[in-house]
């Protein structure tokens, strides 16, 4: 049984080491600077329960023939180069290949869906934070093991994953979960317009009152389009909101395990921005937008904050406070 997984970066080395660890037939495809990286220090894995694994027989490839071996592909590039990795995979993968999307975002499963007809692909989804430390380290920041959606297809690989330390929870209806981890992810734009970590960030209520504005709106819209976002937390989504406008003391004493975060970690959209790549925001708070407009309704916060971080991404940035912010995005 060989796993590929294709977009070997931050998740993908964490998860794919990971599996390695485990003792999994693993090869990583990714870009030469994370080979290179790869092949001189081999990757080292920790995690917020302790855990730290060096894996030094990291099997690295560059090019998409090393995923045709494989039984199971996990798609780990970020949204908006899944279009190219789709076309890079129905290239060279035999028919029935099992592939599951690990992204962020709504329709990136359906999209590798539509350009890989002839194989299985499954949508996943990953609720933790891996902070990419350089040198080959990748560190697992907060709790959670791996979503997937349910299909005897998953069931031989269930004690491989189990075995990774990344158990795998499966889900009948796997759109709830996406659009519950959505709603966080609504925080990406917010972290990376603090230019703070996130537990700095969210131990702010300024920026807290930004996010719980982004999700209120989107928990509208999804009422109105018949979704129910799936509760991945203590709390029903409905509920976060509420907690995050709480004053800094209740919040920390109510939601401890919001903050329990590494302290260095950054969202995924902040290491984009950051690194002057394009982000994901179209496919996070652009997606609300693109829900909004379907209902022939508007979405105010969430288009703002896609139209700061294009901003952001074309010119000279700056660090907002949360005052600012806020006051940016009211409508
Ligand atoms: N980082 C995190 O903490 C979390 C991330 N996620 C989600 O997981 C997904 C992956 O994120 P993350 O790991 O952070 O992203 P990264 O950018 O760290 O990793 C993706 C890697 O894939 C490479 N890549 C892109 N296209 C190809 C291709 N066609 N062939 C081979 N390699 C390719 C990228 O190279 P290049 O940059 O050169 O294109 C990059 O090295 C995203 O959807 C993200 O939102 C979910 C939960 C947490
Ligand atoms: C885990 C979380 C919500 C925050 O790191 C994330 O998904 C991201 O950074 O994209």
């Amino acid at each position: 049984m060989t796993i590929a997984v294709y977009g070997a970066g931050g998740i993908g080395c964490y998860v794919g080491g990971r599996l390695v660890a485990g003792g999994a037939d693993v090869v990583l495809v990714g870009r030469q600077r994370v080979a290179d990286e790869v092949a001189e220090h081999g990757l080292h894995l920790t995690d917020y329960r302790g855990a730290d694994l060096r894996v030094t027989d990291v099997r690295f490839e560059t090019i998409p023939a090393a995923a045709a071996e494989a039984d199971l592909v996990l798609v780990t590039v970020k949204s908006a180069a899944t279009d190219t990795a789709a076309a890079e995979l129905a290239e060279v993968l035999e028919p029935g290949t099992v592939v599951v999307s690990f992204q962020n975002g709504i329709r990136n499963g359906d999209l590798l869906r539509e350009r890989l007809p002839e194989q299985l692909v499954l949508t996943g989804m990953v609720p933790f934070n891996v902070l990419t430390k350089g040198g080959g380290a990748f560190h697992q920041g907060t709790e959670g093991g791996l979503d997937v959606q349910q299909h005897a297809a998953i069931a031989p690989y269930v004690e491989v994953f189990e075995r990774a330390g990344l158990p795998l929870t499966q889900h009948a209806d796997i759109l709830p979960v996406q659009w519950a981890k959505l709603l966080l992810n609504l925080n990406n734009p917010v972290n990376a317009l603090s230019d703070l970590p996130l537990r700095d960030q969210l131990s702010q209520r300024a920026y807290r009152r930004c996010l719980a504005a982004a999700q209120t709106e989107t928990l509208e819209l999804l009422a109105l389009q018949g979704i129910k976002p799936a509760q991945l937390m203590a709390l029903p989504p409905h509920r976060i909101p509420t907690v995050l406008r709480l004053p800094d003391l209740l919040f920390r004493r109510v939601a401890a395990k919001m903050l329990a975060i590494d302290p260095h970690a950054r969202s995924s959209l902040w290491e984009d921005l950051q690194a002057g790549r394009r982000t994901e925001i179209d496919y996070l708070n652009g997606e609300v937008v693109r829900l909004a407009e379907s209902l022939g309704r508007a979405a105010p916060v969430n288009s703002r904050l896609v139209a700061l971080i294009r901003q952001a991404q074309a010119g000279p940035r700056r660090a907002w406070t949360g005052e600012q912010l806020y006051r940016e995005l009211r409508p």
